[in-house]
Formats: C-alpha cells, structure tokens, sequence
C-alpha cells in the first residue's frame, strides 16, 4: 500500500537536462519513458528533474479529483525561473501568474470583453481572411503558411503596438481596424489589484504576446493535424463536404459561422483531431499553495504537477481503437448531437483535455473550437484537398512548442467550384 506521506514512486534519479516549464524538447523525450513509467509504478509518478519533484498523472479520474473536484487546491503555478520571471513582467499575465487576484483579474478580462461571443465573430474573421486570401498555390504547405504569414504578422504587429500604444492617447487611433486594438483598450483600463496601479506599457506588450502567442501555434497546429487527416482519409473528406452541403446548399460561397452549429460532422472531425493529436501533449505546470494529497500520495507545495493530456486521449479503456482517426466515434447513431453536445471541459468526467479542465483550463478553448471548426469548414467547402502524387501523409509528431507533424502537410488542392 502506498505510504500517505510519500511522493509517488519514480526512478531515484533522472538524466535529463532542460526543463517542464515550457513543454519544450525535453518533454518529447520524457514521454516515451513516462508511458513506461506508468506501466510499471501506476497512473502517478515521479521525476526529479531540476531543482525539485515533478510529478506526472496519467489517469482521468484523479486528474478530475485534482483539476475539477478540488480545483482550487491544485491551480497554482510554480514559481518563475529568474527567465520567465522577466519575460512575463514579472508574471503579469494570465498563464505565469499564481492562482490569485492578479491572475482573476487577467483571465476576466480576457473572457468577458475579448472571447466574449459579440466579439467572437470579427476576431475569428479576421483571422481566418489571412489564411484564406492567400494565393493559392497548386502543392500549399500550411506551415510555411504560418511561418511566411502568421509569424511575420506577429511580429509586426507587435511592432506596431509598441508604436500604437505610445501614441494610443493622443490620436486614439484604432489602427485601421486592427483586431488587436481593442484588447489593448481593455488593458489600458485595467487596475491591478494588489498594487492598485495600471498596467505598464511592457506589461502591456506582454499580455498581448501572450494572447497571439497562446492562440496561434496552438490554432495552427490542431488545423494542420486536421488537414492531414482529411487528406489521409478522402472518405471522411467527402462525408464532411456532403455535410457542409446539406447545410449552406449548392454555390454558397462560403461557410458562416452561424452555419457551423448545424454541422455535427465537422465537430466530430475538430475533436477528434484535437483528441488524437492534441497541439499540447501536457498542460502548462500546475502547483500546489501547500502540501496535498492525491491517490494516496503527498504532492509537496515545491512539486510541479503535470497532467498527460495525449495519454488520456489514448486511453483505450475509454476509446475503442483509440490510435485510429474516425469521427464518427462522437455521433450517436442518429448522426447528430452527441458531437455537438460533447462536454470539452470535462466536468462531469474527463474523456480527453486537449485544453486542460478545471480553473485554468484554456480561457479561449471556445473560441479555438469555433475558429477551427471555421476554418476547417471553409478550406473543405472551397477546396478538393489530396495527396501530392507519389507521397503519403505522414503522422509522425515532432516536439517544438507544441507537438507538430515532424513532415509538414503537404497537399494538392484544387478549387472545388
Ligand atoms: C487549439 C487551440 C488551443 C489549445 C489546444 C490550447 C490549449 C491550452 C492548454 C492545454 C492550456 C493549459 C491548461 C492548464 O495549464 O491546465 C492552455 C492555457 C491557456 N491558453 Fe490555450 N489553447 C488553444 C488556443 C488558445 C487561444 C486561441 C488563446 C488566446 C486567444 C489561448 C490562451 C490561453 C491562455 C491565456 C492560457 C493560460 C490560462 C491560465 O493559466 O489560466 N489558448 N491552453
């Protein structure tokens, strides 16, 4: 039986250098063993790695009991590296700072007045217009896609906001519809609790880093897992463009938002993408305020706790054939609703997390389900997407910030009208 004031079992000690922190190179390494872990010590185990304790869950129960039932004891973060501490502003935004006042304030506002649904429709809009107005060309590659258009795009803008917000008061100038602007405004109002001061200007900065960072490796990435998957599988592609069809009808030009809900195809294929190859194979680090219990062992408040989001997906006691791709493992069979209906949050019970659960799940995870479903809906209704003649899509992953094809998608497409 497992001593109630112990740690749960790892290895003694644990060759790996580099850190959790940021789910950079080290986790791809570490995944493979912690699988093997598990297998032989159970679904919680522990890695010394760095300057102390990391423990890893692999089951959906306990990371329900931690993450929802007791919620508030297990959302706190680690304290920053001397790094991270810097280029957070000092944990000024939503994913660094503890579980507290700060961090409450941060995530509201980012909720309430920016993934609010009033203003879902233009952000994704936007969005979504840079990726479909590009030239088309017949063999596209999605990530040069995001290298040669999103990053760039970050860059300037994040330029150009430095520059904005020092003459944001004089001219109120709302950057020619620039859809980061009113974000900006939302944090120029803001008072922080504990100090009772505004933000400063590279706090500022921050969060917005923080809001495109956040939201755009992880969008580009479940997309192109889907993409691939679509263009794998032909038959899952024509059963989703018969489903657009029924929906929009013969020569819409495109698919709209408020045509989406009908759909329940299309949200079968996005979860079942973000299930199979979730863009984050690991939620960011969570912490303890002081020393709990969980399954029967102590997480110390120095530990890191860190949950196997790609594992629960795998779980074949809750997936039947859970490495093969097939959406329609979400219908009902009446064909509708369940998908729709599916609960992402987890709880009541956890099937998969691809955006964690509980306090600090993705404060976005409904606008990165819509945006996909947008997304994917739009780049199938107007394009016929095949494999390059000669080459087969390849799923094998490749640890960067997130878990992306180690061999970029490649597609043939051709206009479907
Ligand atoms: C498919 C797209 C996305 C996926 C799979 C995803 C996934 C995640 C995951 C796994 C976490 C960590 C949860 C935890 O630590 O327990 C997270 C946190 C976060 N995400 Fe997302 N995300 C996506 C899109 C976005 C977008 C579009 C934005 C912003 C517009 C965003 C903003 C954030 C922020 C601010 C946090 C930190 C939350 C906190 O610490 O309270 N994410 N996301």
């Amino acid at each position: 039986a497992p001593n109630k004031k112990s740690l749960p079992p790892g290895p003694l000690t644990f060759p790996v250098v580099g850190n959790f922190l940021w789910l950079r190179k080290s986790s791809s390494e570490v995944e493979p063993i912690l699988r093997s872990l598990h297998a032989r010590y159970g679904p919680m185990v522990t890695l010394h790695i760095g300057s102390g304790p990391a423990v890893f869950v692999a089951s959906p129960t306990l990371a329900h009991e931690a993450l929802v039932q007791r919620g508030a004891v297990f959302a706190d973060r680690p304290p920053p590296s001397a790094t991270m501490r810097l280029l957070s502003s000092n944990q000024h935004n939503i994913n660094t700072s503890s579980y507290g006042p700060t961090w409450r304030l941060l995530r509201r506002n980012l909720t309430a007045e920016i993934l609010h649904p009033s203003r879902l429709r233009s952000y994704s809009r936007a969005r979504t217009r840079l990726v479909l107005r590009k030239r088309w060309e017949e063999v596209y590659e999605l990530r040069e896609c995001r290298k040669r258009v999103l990053i760039p795009l970050i860059r300037a803008r994040l330029k150009a906001k430095q520059e904005q917000l020092s003459k944001a008061k004089e001219d109120g100038n709302d950057g020619n519809g620039d859809w980061m602007v009113p974000y900006v405004d939302t944090l120029l109002d803001l008072e922080l609790p504990e100090e009772k001061r505004k933000l400063e200007e590279d706090q500022i900065v921050n969060l917005c880093w923080e809001f495109l960072g956040a939201g755009t490796d992880t969008t580009s990435t479940a997309l192109q897992w889907i993409m691939a998957n679509l263009v794998k599988y032909p038959e899952i592609q024509e059963r989703l463009y018969d489903e657009i069809k029924s929906v929009v009808g013969q020569g819409a030009e495109q698919v709209k938002e408020e045509d989406l809900e009908r759909m329940a195809y299309l949200k079968a294929v996005v979860l079942e993408g973000l299930r199979r190859h979730p863009p984050a194979h690991f939620v960011l680090p969570h912490a303890v305020k002081e020393d709990a219990e969980l399954g029967g062992y102590t997480i110390p408040k120095d530990a890191i706790i860190n949950f196997m989001v790609a594992e629960m997906g795998w779980n074949a006691e809750i997936w039947e054939d859970p490495m093969a791709f097939k959406p329609e493992r979400f219908l009902n069979s009446a064909g509708g609703v369940e998908a729709r209906g599916f609960d992402i949050t987890g709880s009541r019970e956890i099937k998969m997390m691809p955006f964690g659960v509980g306090r600090r799940i993705c404060p976005a995870s409904g606008f990165a389900m819509l945006h996909l479903e947008y997304f994917v809906a739009n780049l199938v209704w107007l394009f016929k997407w095949r494999t390059v003649a000669g080459e087969e899509v390849d799923l094998s992953e490749k640890q960067e910030i997130t878990t992306v094809m180690k061999n970029p998608l490649r597609a043939q497409i051709s206009s479907r009208n």
